[in-house]
């Protein structure tokens, strides 16, 4: 994975500019993205000239000549004859959900944020969120309050990998008879949904901030299964609060790498307290050492600086390992480890130890 030392010094020196003009990449591709340019050269395959693609799309000269040679030399375009066309990568930035929604949370969620990245490392504190969004301590308090677009971003990002996950996580879990779930970090109630839809005699309980049980529910009853779907809000991160108990599954999914290890460990032993005799922790998370592809690691490993500079300064996308220690030391075991569920989100089903 990621072996890229074994390239001529030229290629090497090329991919250093890569990275070093990212920002000026990142803005222009996505500027070709939503100002139609892709679009318009995915729809006529033989190309256009600058002035054409100025003229269709009411550019300036200047505006489509800056964007499409930046198009070009990123790899989006090809210029032959002074006639552009769309290539590979072009059409992935264009028609790619996950490219879209990765593109989208980066621009709208973190890129002024990410400015403010060395002091957010020094301090462990979000200091990106406090510069463009908020002075909370962390982004989960105010997502519903979030500006529309970084707002639509955000969700975006989040649904777009646990909703893949979900389709083969309902059929698993459905099957496994659970009465009660605890699932904090429920969010919008995606995930109790689609469970309590397919199974009739499960009741799940949320835990949350206050905006997003009040979304939550609201969806719940939209679908018709508000009866069995209940959440309360709370403060996850005050360990002195017992979760409730009686349970006979906790539910965190992509939650707990929105946490420092010190705290995964408190939710995953309070996760503990709350279960019955026989109940089960299920952890599921992307977690980059269980792709199947470098891109999903590519992706995880860079989600990771979001999490410091706009989301809370401490916590990251995990390895597998590290969340088996994290269990351990929680005093769960791992009893079984279920990989590529969705886009590679992994299930890892947790028993008290012996
Ligand atoms: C990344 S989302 C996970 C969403 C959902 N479980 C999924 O799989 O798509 C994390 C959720 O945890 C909640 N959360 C994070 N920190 C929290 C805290 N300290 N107290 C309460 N809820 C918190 C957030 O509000 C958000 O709904």
């Amino acid at each position: 994975m990621f072996e890229s030392d074994d390239i001529s010094g030229e290629k090497a020196l090329l991919e250093a500019q890569k990275i070093a003009f990212g920002p000026v990449v990142f803005q222009t591709a996505r500027l070709l993205r939503d100002w139609g340019v892709f679009e318009l050269l995915q729809n006529n395959r033989k190309g256009f000239s600058v002035e054409t693609i100025s003229n269709k799309l009411g550019l300036t000269l200047y505006a489509a000549q800056i964007l499409c040679e930046s198009g070009f030399s990123m790899g989006a375009l090809k210029l032959e004859n002074d006639i552009y066309t769309l290539t590979k990568i072009g059409y992935f930035l264009l028609n790619d959900e996950m490219t879209r929604v990765n593109m989208d949370f980066n621009h709208d969620v973190n890129y002024q944020g990410l400015f403010f990245l060395d002091e957010a490392l020094k301090t462990q504190k979000p200091s990106g969120l406090h510069e463009t969004f908020s002075k909370e301590e962390t982004i989960y308090p105010i997502l519903s309050e979030l500006p529309p677009k970084a707002k639509q971003s955000w969700f975006a990002f989040d649904h777009f990998y646990s909703d893949a996950a979900f389709v083969k996580l309902v059929d698993i879990m459905s099957q496994k008879g659970i009465k009660k779930l605890l699932e904090p970090g429920g969010n919008t109630g995606k995930w109790s949904i689609a469970l309590t839809k397919v199974s009739p005699d499960t009741t799940v309980t949320i835990l949350d901030h206050q905006g997003q049980i009040d979304v939550a529910i609201q969806n719940a009853d939209a679908n018709g299964v508000g009866e069995r779907v209940d959440g309360i809000a709370i403060d996850l991160l005050d360990h002195s609060i017992p979760f409730p108990n009686g349970f006979d599954g906790v539910w965190m999914s992509q939650f707990l790498d929105c946490f420092a290890p010190q705290d995964i460990i408190a939710l995953l032993k309070r996760s503990k307290e709350a279960l019955n005799k026989d109940g089960r922790v299920y952890i599921v998370e992307p977690f980059w050492d269980r792709q199947s592809h470098e891109i999903g690691s590519y992706c995880l490993i860079n989600t990771s600086p979001y999490f410091t500079a706009l989301a809370n300064g401490t916590s990251k996308m995990y390895r597998a390992s590290e969340m088996k220690k994290f269990a351990n030391e929680a005093g769960l075991e791992v009893e079984e480890e279920i990989n590529g569920l969705g886009f590679g989100h992994t299930l890892m089903i947790c028993k008290v130890k012996g």
